[in-house]
Protein backbone atom coordinates (compact mmCIF):
# COMPACT_ATOMS: atom_id res chain seq x y z
CA UNK A 1 0.00 0.00 0.00
CA UNK A 2 1.34 3.53 -0.98
CA UNK A 3 2.22 5.76 1.96
CA UNK A 4 -0.60 7.46 3.75
CA UNK A 5 -2.12 10.97 3.46
CA UNK A 6 -0.62 12.47 6.63
CA UNK A 7 -3.57 15.02 8.16
CA UNK A 8 -3.61 17.87 10.96
CA UNK A 9 -7.30 18.85 11.80
CA UNK A 10 -7.89 22.33 13.30
CA UNK A 11 -10.95 22.63 15.07
CA UNK A 12 -12.38 19.90 17.21
CA UNK A 13 -16.31 21.21 17.84
CA UNK A 14 -19.27 19.06 15.89
CA UNK A 15 -17.64 19.16 12.76
CA UNK A 16 -13.69 17.94 13.65
CA UNK A 17 -14.78 16.10 16.48
CA UNK A 18 -17.04 13.69 14.04
CA UNK A 19 -14.48 13.58 11.39
CA UNK A 20 -11.88 12.13 14.36
CA UNK A 21 -14.84 9.75 14.63
CA UNK A 22 -15.40 8.91 10.98
CA UNK A 23 -11.85 8.21 10.84
CA UNK A 24 -11.60 6.21 14.22
CA UNK A 25 -14.69 3.81 12.67
CA UNK A 26 -13.93 3.75 9.10
CA UNK A 27 -10.06 3.80 9.25
CA UNK A 28 -9.68 0.13 7.78
CA UNK A 29 -12.23 0.82 4.53
CA UNK A 30 -11.22 4.59 3.72
CA UNK A 31 -7.83 2.86 3.46
CA UNK A 32 -8.56 0.13 1.22
CA UNK A 33 -10.85 2.37 -0.55
CA UNK A 34 -8.24 5.26 -1.36
CA UNK A 35 -5.54 2.30 -1.52
CA UNK A 36 -3.74 3.83 1.54
CA UNK A 37 -4.12 5.16 4.59
CA UNK A 38 -5.27 8.70 6.10
CA UNK A 39 -3.82 9.09 9.32
CA UNK A 40 -4.59 11.62 11.82
CA UNK A 41 -0.94 13.37 12.70
CA UNK A 42 -2.01 16.21 14.75
CA UNK A 43 -5.27 18.39 15.71
CA UNK A 44 -5.26 21.58 17.04
CA UNK A 45 -7.92 23.30 19.22
CA UNK A 46 -8.88 26.07 21.76
CA UNK A 47 -9.44 23.51 24.83
CA UNK A 48 -7.13 20.51 25.01
CA UNK A 49 -8.98 19.24 28.63
CA UNK A 50 -12.33 18.84 27.00
CA UNK A 51 -13.71 15.42 26.93
CA UNK A 52 -15.05 15.08 22.94
CA UNK A 53 -16.17 11.90 22.96
CA UNK A 54 -12.81 10.89 20.93
CA UNK A 55 -9.92 8.98 21.36
CA UNK A 56 -6.90 11.17 20.70
CA UNK A 57 -3.98 8.90 22.13
CA UNK A 58 -1.13 8.83 19.44
CA UNK A 59 -2.01 12.03 17.87
CA UNK A 60 -0.13 15.14 18.82
CA UNK A 61 -1.17 18.21 19.89
CA UNK A 62 -0.79 22.00 18.46
CA UNK A 63 -1.71 24.79 20.65
CA UNK A 64 -0.78 26.85 17.58
CA UNK A 65 -3.14 25.97 14.51
CA UNK A 66 -0.63 27.46 12.33
CA UNK A 67 1.64 24.95 13.26
CA UNK A 68 -0.07 22.21 11.27
CA UNK A 69 0.71 24.33 8.22
CA UNK A 70 4.51 24.24 8.89
CA UNK A 71 4.84 20.88 10.24
CA UNK A 72 6.95 18.66 7.65
CA UNK A 73 5.26 15.81 8.58
CA UNK A 74 1.84 16.96 7.45
CA UNK A 75 0.16 16.42 3.81
CA UNK A 76 -3.23 18.09 4.38
CA UNK A 77 -4.65 20.40 6.69
CA UNK A 78 -8.11 19.83 7.33
CA UNK A 79 -9.73 23.34 8.58
CA UNK A 80 -13.09 23.25 10.70
CA UNK A 81 -12.44 26.33 12.94
CA UNK A 82 -14.99 28.64 10.77
CA UNK A 83 -14.99 32.76 9.96
CA UNK A 84 -13.87 34.55 6.89
CA UNK A 85 -10.75 36.07 8.54
CA UNK A 86 -8.42 35.79 11.30
CA UNK A 87 -7.11 32.00 12.04
CA UNK A 88 -8.91 30.38 9.39
CA UNK A 89 -7.74 32.46 6.71
CA UNK A 90 -4.64 32.82 7.59
CA UNK A 91 -3.98 29.13 8.47
CA UNK A 92 -5.73 27.91 5.20
CA UNK A 93 -3.49 30.04 2.93
CA UNK A 94 -0.43 29.05 5.45
CA UNK A 95 -0.45 25.82 4.33
CA UNK A 96 -1.74 26.39 0.77
CA UNK A 97 1.50 28.51 0.44
CA UNK A 98 3.16 25.39 1.85
CA UNK A 99 2.18 23.28 -0.28
CA UNK A 100 -0.38 21.09 1.78
CA UNK A 101 -3.63 20.01 0.42
CA UNK A 102 -6.52 21.77 2.21
CA UNK A 103 -10.31 20.85 3.39
CA UNK A 104 -12.48 23.05 4.77
CA UNK A 105 -16.03 23.29 5.57
CA UNK A 106 -16.06 26.90 6.12
CA UNK A 107 -18.18 28.78 3.66
CA UNK A 108 -18.02 32.06 4.84
CA UNK A 109 -14.11 31.71 4.00
CA UNK A 110 -14.84 30.54 0.71
CA UNK A 111 -17.60 33.05 -0.23
CA UNK A 112 -15.60 35.52 0.43
CA UNK A 113 -11.58 34.44 -0.58
CA UNK A 114 -12.63 31.51 -2.57
CA UNK A 115 -11.14 32.71 -6.04
CA UNK A 116 -8.08 34.01 -4.24
CA UNK A 117 -7.65 31.02 -2.61
CA UNK A 118 -8.01 28.74 -5.94
CA UNK A 119 -5.49 30.87 -8.08
CA UNK A 120 -3.10 29.76 -4.56
CA UNK A 121 -4.24 26.26 -4.61
CA UNK A 122 -3.52 25.81 -8.47
CA UNK A 123 -0.13 27.30 -8.39
CA UNK A 124 0.55 25.13 -5.67
CA UNK A 125 -0.52 22.07 -7.49
CA UNK A 126 -2.55 21.25 -4.44
CA UNK A 127 -6.57 20.62 -3.57
CA UNK A 128 -9.00 23.24 -2.21
CA UNK A 129 -11.95 21.00 -1.76
CA UNK A 130 -15.21 22.44 0.62
CA UNK A 131 -17.97 19.93 0.13
CA UNK A 132 -19.07 20.22 3.41
CA UNK A 133 -19.36 24.07 3.39
CA UNK A 134 -22.34 23.68 0.88
CA UNK A 135 -25.56 21.97 1.74
CA UNK A 136 -23.63 19.71 4.57
CA UNK A 137 -24.18 16.37 3.78
CA UNK A 138 -25.37 16.66 0.17
CA UNK A 139 -22.81 15.55 -2.68
CA UNK A 140 -23.78 19.21 -4.01
CA UNK A 141 -20.09 20.34 -4.81
CA UNK A 142 -18.91 17.61 -6.37
CA UNK A 143 -22.62 17.10 -8.27
CA UNK A 144 -21.58 20.83 -10.01
CA UNK A 145 -17.85 20.31 -10.37
CA UNK A 146 -18.00 16.41 -11.90
CA UNK A 147 -21.44 15.76 -12.83
CA UNK A 148 -23.01 18.77 -14.48
CA UNK A 149 -20.11 19.78 -16.89
CA UNK A 150 -21.85 19.28 -20.04
CA UNK A 151 -24.60 21.59 -18.93
CA UNK A 152 -25.26 24.72 -19.10
CA UNK A 153 -27.33 25.56 -16.01
CA UNK A 154 -30.01 27.68 -15.73
CA UNK A 155 -31.01 28.14 -11.75
CA UNK A 156 -30.23 26.75 -8.76
CA UNK A 157 -33.33 27.34 -6.31
CA UNK A 158 -31.72 25.83 -3.06
CA UNK A 159 -32.58 25.33 0.67
CA UNK A 160 -29.33 25.90 2.13
CA UNK A 161 -29.80 26.79 6.10
CA UNK A 162 -30.68 23.98 8.14
CA UNK A 163 -31.16 25.79 11.05
CA UNK A 164 -33.50 28.40 8.87
CA UNK A 165 -35.29 25.23 7.94
CA UNK A 166 -35.40 23.41 11.31
CA UNK A 167 -37.15 26.82 13.03
CA UNK A 168 -39.75 27.44 9.89
CA UNK A 169 -40.69 23.69 10.46
CA UNK A 170 -40.60 24.10 13.93
CA UNK A 171 -42.90 26.78 14.24
CA UNK A 172 -45.26 25.63 11.51
CA UNK A 173 -45.74 21.78 13.29
CA UNK A 174 -45.66 23.25 17.08
CA UNK A 175 -46.48 26.98 17.07
CA UNK A 176 -43.46 27.40 19.08
CA UNK A 177 -41.72 30.66 18.88
CA UNK A 178 -38.50 31.32 17.15
CA UNK A 179 -36.27 32.15 19.74
CA UNK A 180 -37.53 29.34 21.24
CA UNK A 181 -36.46 27.22 18.58
CA UNK A 182 -33.66 28.85 17.73
CA UNK A 183 -31.88 27.42 20.56
CA UNK A 184 -32.50 24.64 19.56
CA UNK A 185 -31.20 24.60 16.94
CA UNK A 186 -28.00 25.91 18.66
CA UNK A 187 -27.75 22.73 21.47
CA UNK A 188 -27.76 20.42 18.16
CA UNK A 189 -24.67 22.24 16.73
CA UNK A 190 -26.91 23.06 13.55
CA UNK A 191 -26.08 27.25 14.61
CA UNK A 192 -22.98 29.19 13.24
CA UNK A 193 -21.03 30.63 15.97
CA UNK A 194 -22.97 33.75 15.39
CA UNK A 195 -26.69 32.54 14.93
CA UNK A 196 -27.72 35.88 13.14
CA UNK A 197 -25.93 34.89 10.42
CA UNK A 198 -28.17 31.78 10.02
CA UNK A 199 -31.41 33.91 10.77
CA UNK A 200 -30.11 37.18 8.72
CA UNK A 201 -29.67 34.34 5.44
CA UNK A 202 -25.81 35.33 5.27
CA UNK A 203 -24.80 31.88 5.94
CA UNK A 204 -27.37 30.62 2.88
CA UNK A 205 -25.75 33.92 0.93
CA UNK A 206 -22.22 32.57 1.37
CA UNK A 207 -23.30 28.76 0.30
CA UNK A 208 -24.84 30.26 -2.45
CA UNK A 209 -22.23 32.30 -3.82
CA UNK A 210 -19.99 29.41 -4.19
CA UNK A 211 -22.45 26.85 -6.18
CA UNK A 212 -23.67 30.10 -8.22
CA UNK A 213 -19.58 29.97 -8.87
CA UNK A 214 -19.37 26.33 -9.80
CA UNK A 215 -23.09 26.92 -11.56
CA UNK A 216 -22.06 29.70 -14.08
CA UNK A 217 -18.09 29.32 -14.15
CA UNK A 218 -17.95 33.15 -12.83
CA UNK A 219 -15.98 34.01 -9.71
CA UNK A 220 -17.14 33.84 -6.66
CA UNK A 221 -19.51 37.16 -5.73
CA UNK A 222 -20.66 37.12 -2.58
CA UNK A 223 -20.97 40.94 -2.54
CA UNK A 224 -23.50 40.62 -5.18
CA UNK A 225 -25.98 38.45 -3.25
CA UNK A 226 -29.38 40.40 -2.13
CA UNK A 227 -29.87 39.06 1.10
CA UNK A 228 -32.92 39.04 3.68
CA UNK A 229 -33.58 36.64 6.66
CA UNK A 230 -36.56 34.92 8.23
CA UNK A 231 -36.57 37.51 11.50
CA UNK A 232 -39.91 39.08 9.89
CA UNK A 233 -41.67 35.86 9.07
CA UNK A 234 -44.49 35.20 12.43
CA UNK A 235 -46.71 32.29 12.81
CA UNK A 236 -49.34 34.17 11.87
CA UNK A 237 -48.18 34.56 7.62
CA UNK A 238 -47.17 30.57 8.19
CA UNK A 239 -50.74 29.60 8.79
CA UNK A 240 -51.77 31.85 6.22
CA UNK A 241 -49.03 30.68 4.02
CA UNK A 242 -50.73 27.26 4.77
CA UNK A 243 -54.68 28.42 4.07
CA UNK A 244 -53.14 29.33 0.55
CA UNK A 245 -51.32 26.03 -0.34
CA UNK A 246 -47.65 27.38 0.12
CA UNK A 247 -45.05 26.74 3.00
CA UNK A 248 -42.67 29.58 3.85
CA UNK A 249 -39.01 28.63 3.18
CA UNK A 250 -35.40 30.75 3.01
CA UNK A 251 -34.49 30.47 -0.34
CA UNK A 252 -31.18 30.91 -2.21
CA UNK A 253 -31.95 31.55 -5.56
CA UNK A 254 -28.95 31.83 -8.40
CA UNK A 255 -30.56 32.13 -12.06
CA UNK A 256 -29.53 33.47 -15.42
CA UNK A 257 -31.46 36.77 -16.81
CA UNK A 258 -30.92 39.50 -19.32
CA UNK A 259 -27.52 40.65 -18.10
CA UNK A 260 -26.05 38.27 -15.90
CA UNK A 261 -27.22 36.34 -12.92
CA UNK A 262 -29.36 37.21 -10.27
CA UNK A 263 -28.45 35.81 -6.81
CA UNK A 264 -31.05 36.46 -4.05
CA UNK A 265 -31.46 34.86 -0.38
CA UNK A 266 -35.01 35.49 1.10
CA UNK A 267 -37.98 33.81 2.82
CA UNK A 268 -40.83 32.56 0.01
CA UNK A 269 -43.77 31.20 -0.40
CA UNK A 270 -43.39 27.87 -2.18
CA UNK A 271 -46.75 25.56 -3.38
CA UNK A 272 -47.35 22.68 -1.52
CA UNK A 273 -46.51 19.48 -3.65
CA UNK A 274 -43.28 21.15 -5.07
CA UNK A 275 -40.07 18.57 -4.20
CA UNK A 276 -39.03 22.12 -2.35
CA UNK A 277 -41.90 22.40 0.23
CA UNK A 278 -41.73 19.06 1.39
CA UNK A 279 -38.05 19.81 3.01
CA UNK A 280 -38.57 19.76 6.29
CA UNK A 281 -36.46 20.32 9.82
CA UNK A 282 -32.21 20.54 9.20
CA UNK A 283 -33.00 19.02 5.43
CA UNK A 284 -31.45 21.23 2.83
CA UNK A 285 -32.12 20.43 -0.57
CA UNK A 286 -30.81 21.64 -4.24
CA UNK A 287 -32.72 21.69 -7.86
CA UNK A 288 -30.65 22.58 -10.41
CA UNK A 289 -32.22 23.43 -13.78
CA UNK A 290 -29.52 22.35 -16.68
CA UNK A 291 -30.29 22.57 -20.33
CA UNK A 292 -28.91 18.42 -20.74
CA UNK A 293 -30.36 16.70 -17.75
CA UNK A 294 -33.74 19.37 -17.17
CA UNK A 295 -34.64 19.31 -13.44
CA UNK A 296 -32.42 17.44 -10.78
CA UNK A 297 -33.28 18.10 -7.06
CA UNK A 298 -30.70 17.06 -4.41
CA UNK A 299 -32.30 16.46 -0.78
CA UNK A 300 -30.23 15.42 2.52
CA UNK A 301 -29.32 16.93 6.11
CA UNK A 302 -27.38 20.54 5.45
CA UNK A 303 -26.16 20.34 9.21
CA UNK A 304 -25.35 18.51 12.10
CA UNK A 305 -21.81 16.42 13.09
CA UNK A 306 -22.62 13.40 11.11
CA UNK A 307 -23.77 14.84 7.64
CA UNK A 308 -20.74 17.77 7.82
CA UNK A 309 -18.07 15.12 8.65
CA UNK A 310 -19.74 12.79 6.44
CA UNK A 311 -18.95 15.51 3.56
CA UNK A 312 -15.14 15.68 4.66
CA UNK A 313 -14.96 12.63 4.59
CA UNK A 314 -15.86 12.82 0.95
CA UNK A 315 -13.17 15.21 0.07
CA UNK A 316 -10.05 13.73 1.96
CA UNK A 317 -10.80 10.10 0.42
CA UNK A 318 -10.74 12.11 -2.65
CA UNK A 319 -7.15 13.80 -2.55
CA UNK A 320 -5.86 10.21 -1.02
CA UNK A 321 -7.03 8.49 -3.92
CA UNK A 322 -4.98 11.22 -6.01
CA UNK A 323 -8.03 13.16 -7.56
CA UNK A 324 -6.92 16.94 -7.62
CA UNK A 325 -9.21 19.03 -9.23
CA UNK A 326 -9.37 23.24 -9.79
CA UNK A 327 -11.57 24.44 -6.80
CA UNK A 328 -14.26 25.89 -9.28
CA UNK A 329 -15.14 24.41 -11.87
CA UNK A 330 -13.08 26.56 -14.15
CA UNK A 331 -9.51 27.08 -14.05
CA UNK A 332 -9.83 29.87 -11.14
CA UNK A 333 -7.60 32.12 -14.23
CA UNK A 334 -10.64 31.85 -16.49
CA UNK A 335 -13.27 32.67 -14.19
CA UNK A 336 -15.57 35.23 -15.54
CA UNK A 337 -16.01 38.52 -13.41
CA UNK A 338 -19.73 38.22 -12.75
CA UNK A 339 -22.18 40.44 -14.37
CA UNK A 340 -24.69 42.06 -11.66
CA UNK A 341 -28.12 42.76 -12.83
CA UNK A 342 -30.09 44.58 -10.75
CA UNK A 343 -32.73 43.14 -8.40
CA UNK A 344 -35.94 45.23 -8.57
CA UNK A 345 -36.41 44.16 -12.15
CA UNK A 346 -37.19 41.00 -11.41
CA UNK A 347 -40.50 39.51 -11.32
CA UNK A 348 -43.03 37.84 -8.80
CA UNK A 349 -46.41 37.23 -7.09
CA UNK A 350 -46.57 38.48 -3.78
CA UNK A 351 -48.10 37.96 -0.46
CA UNK A 352 -49.12 41.27 1.65
CA UNK A 353 -50.59 41.35 4.89
CA UNK A 354 -51.54 44.15 6.93
CA UNK A 355 -53.98 45.78 9.36
CA UNK A 356 -56.54 47.41 7.88
CA UNK A 357 -58.98 49.69 9.58
CA UNK A 358 -61.81 48.53 10.72
CA UNK A 359 -64.61 50.65 8.65
CA UNK A 360 -66.90 50.67 5.61
CA UNK A 361 -65.03 51.84 2.45
CA UNK A 362 -61.70 50.58 3.86
CA UNK A 363 -61.26 47.58 1.57
CA UNK A 364 -62.70 50.42 -0.98
CA UNK A 365 -59.83 52.16 -0.93
CA UNK A 366 -56.91 50.01 -1.05
CA UNK A 367 -57.85 47.91 -3.30
CA UNK A 368 -57.72 51.42 -5.52
CA UNK A 369 -54.61 52.42 -4.19
CA UNK A 370 -53.17 48.78 -5.30
CA UNK A 371 -55.04 49.24 -8.53
CA UNK A 372 -53.31 52.92 -9.03
CA UNK A 373 -50.25 50.98 -8.69
CA UNK A 374 -50.83 48.71 -11.56
CA UNK A 375 -51.21 45.77 -8.66
CA UNK A 376 -53.72 43.20 -8.93
CA UNK A 377 -54.61 40.99 -6.34
CA UNK A 378 -55.35 37.35 -7.20
CA UNK A 379 -56.67 36.59 -3.80
CA UNK A 380 -57.87 38.04 -0.38
CA UNK A 381 -58.38 36.79 2.44
CA UNK A 382 -59.82 39.19 5.36
CA UNK A 383 -60.31 38.28 9.03
CA UNK A 384 -63.44 39.36 10.85
CA UNK A 385 -65.70 39.98 8.47
CA UNK A 386 -69.58 40.04 9.11
CA UNK A 387 -68.74 42.54 11.88
CA UNK A 388 -66.39 40.27 13.75
CA UNK A 389 -63.52 42.06 14.77
CA UNK A 390 -60.00 40.37 14.56
CA UNK A 391 -58.41 42.38 17.50
CA UNK A 392 -61.03 44.57 20.06
CA UNK A 393 -58.66 47.87 18.23
CA UNK A 394 -61.01 47.93 15.19
CA UNK A 395 -58.55 46.26 13.09
CA UNK A 396 -58.78 43.19 10.66
CA UNK A 397 -55.87 41.57 9.34
CA UNK A 398 -56.05 41.32 5.49
CA UNK A 399 -53.70 39.29 3.33
CA UNK A 400 -53.65 39.86 -0.80
CA UNK A 401 -51.91 37.29 -3.24
CA UNK A 402 -50.82 39.79 -5.76
CA UNK A 403 -50.78 38.57 -9.50
CA UNK A 404 -47.09 38.92 -11.05
CA UNK A 405 -44.93 42.27 -10.74
CA UNK A 406 -41.72 43.95 -10.50
CA UNK A 407 -39.59 44.86 -7.08
CA UNK A 408 -39.88 48.24 -7.70
CA UNK A 409 -43.73 48.34 -8.04
CA UNK A 410 -44.13 46.05 -4.46
CA UNK A 411 -41.84 48.73 -2.89
CA UNK A 412 -43.95 51.84 -4.15
CA UNK A 413 -47.09 49.49 -3.14
CA UNK A 414 -45.53 49.11 0.47
CA UNK A 415 -44.64 52.17 0.78
CA UNK A 416 -48.02 53.69 -0.41
CA UNK A 417 -49.80 51.48 2.05
CA UNK A 418 -47.29 52.43 5.25
CA UNK A 419 -48.84 55.93 4.75
CA UNK A 420 -52.65 54.53 3.41
CA UNK A 421 -55.24 55.92 6.34
CA UNK A 422 -57.18 52.56 6.29
CA UNK A 423 -53.69 50.31 7.27
CA UNK A 424 -52.16 50.24 10.48
CA UNK A 425 -48.36 50.23 10.15
CA UNK A 426 -46.33 48.87 7.74
CA UNK A 427 -46.70 46.15 5.24
CA UNK A 428 -45.58 42.54 5.74
CA UNK A 429 -44.30 41.74 2.17
CA UNK A 430 -42.97 37.87 0.95
CA UNK A 431 -42.12 36.89 -2.37
CA UNK A 432 -44.17 33.52 -4.13
CA UNK A 433 -41.74 31.58 -6.06
CA UNK A 434 -43.34 29.18 -8.20
CA UNK A 435 -42.57 29.06 -11.82
CA UNK A 436 -39.19 27.12 -11.52
CA UNK A 437 -40.32 24.70 -8.66
CA UNK A 438 -42.47 22.37 -10.23
N1 LIG B 1 -22.02 22.65 12.58
C1 LIG B 1 -22.49 22.40 11.37
O1 LIG B 1 -23.55 21.78 11.20
C2 LIG B 1 -21.72 22.86 10.18
C3 LIG B 1 -20.60 23.65 10.29
N2 LIG B 1 -19.92 24.04 9.17
C4 LIG B 1 -18.72 24.84 9.29
O2 LIG B 1 -17.71 24.07 9.92
C5 LIG B 1 -16.84 24.91 10.64
C6 LIG B 1 -16.79 24.46 12.09
O3 LIG B 1 -18.08 24.51 12.62
P1 LIG B 1 -18.47 23.79 14.01
O4 LIG B 1 -17.73 22.52 14.15
O5 LIG B 1 -19.95 23.78 14.04
O6 LIG B 1 -17.93 24.86 15.05
P2 LIG B 1 -17.66 24.67 16.61
O7 LIG B 1 -17.80 25.99 17.23
O8 LIG B 1 -18.42 23.51 17.14
O9 LIG B 1 -16.10 24.26 16.63
C7 LIG B 1 -15.06 25.17 16.33
C8 LIG B 1 -13.75 24.56 16.80
O10 LIG B 1 -12.69 25.46 16.42
C9 LIG B 1 -11.86 25.65 17.55
N3 LIG B 1 -11.22 26.97 17.48
C10 LIG B 1 -11.82 28.18 17.52
N4 LIG B 1 -10.88 29.14 17.46
C11 LIG B 1 -9.69 28.52 17.40
C12 LIG B 1 -8.35 28.98 17.35
N5 LIG B 1 -8.06 30.27 17.32
N6 LIG B 1 -7.37 28.05 17.31
C13 LIG B 1 -7.65 26.73 17.32
N7 LIG B 1 -8.89 26.25 17.36
C14 LIG B 1 -9.90 27.13 17.41
C15 LIG B 1 -12.75 25.52 18.75
O11 LIG B 1 -11.96 25.20 19.90
C16 LIG B 1 -13.63 24.37 18.31
O12 LIG B 1 -13.00 23.14 18.57
C17 LIG B 1 -17.38 26.34 10.45
O13 LIG B 1 -16.73 26.91 9.34
C18 LIG B 1 -18.85 26.09 10.11
O14 LIG B 1 -19.41 27.13 9.35
C19 LIG B 1 -20.30 23.64 7.92
C20 LIG B 1 -21.40 22.86 7.75
C21 LIG B 1 -22.22 22.43 8.86
N1 LIG C 1 -25.40 26.85 10.33
C1 LIG C 1 -25.47 26.08 9.13
C2 LIG C 1 -24.60 24.88 9.27
C3 LIG C 1 -24.31 24.25 7.99
O1 LIG C 1 -23.80 24.83 7.06
C4 LIG C 1 -26.91 25.65 8.87
O2 LIG C 1 -27.73 25.78 9.77
O3 LIG C 1 -27.20 25.21 7.76
NA1 LIG D 1 -22.19 19.36 0.61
Amino acid sequence: MTKALRIGIAGLGTVGAGVVKILAARGDYLAAACGRPIELVAVSARNSNKDRGIDLSGVRWESDPMALARADDIDLVAELIGGSEGVARELVEAALKAGKHVVTANKALIAHHGTALARLAEEKGVALNYEAAVAGGIPIVKTMRESLAGNEIRSIHGILNGTCNYILTEMETTGRDFADVLKDAQDLGYAEADPTFDVGGIDAAHKLAILASLAFGTEVDFANVHIEGIEKISATDIAFAREFGFKVKLLAIAEKVDGGVVQRVHPALVPEGTPLAAVSGVYNAVAVDGDRVGHLVLEGRGAGEGPTASAVLSDLADIARGLILPPFILPAKKLKAPAKPAMDTHKSSFYLRFLAVDRAGSMAAITQALAQASVSIERIVQRGEAGKKASGDGRLPVVFITHETDEGTMARVRALLAEHEDVAGTPQVVRIEDGELR
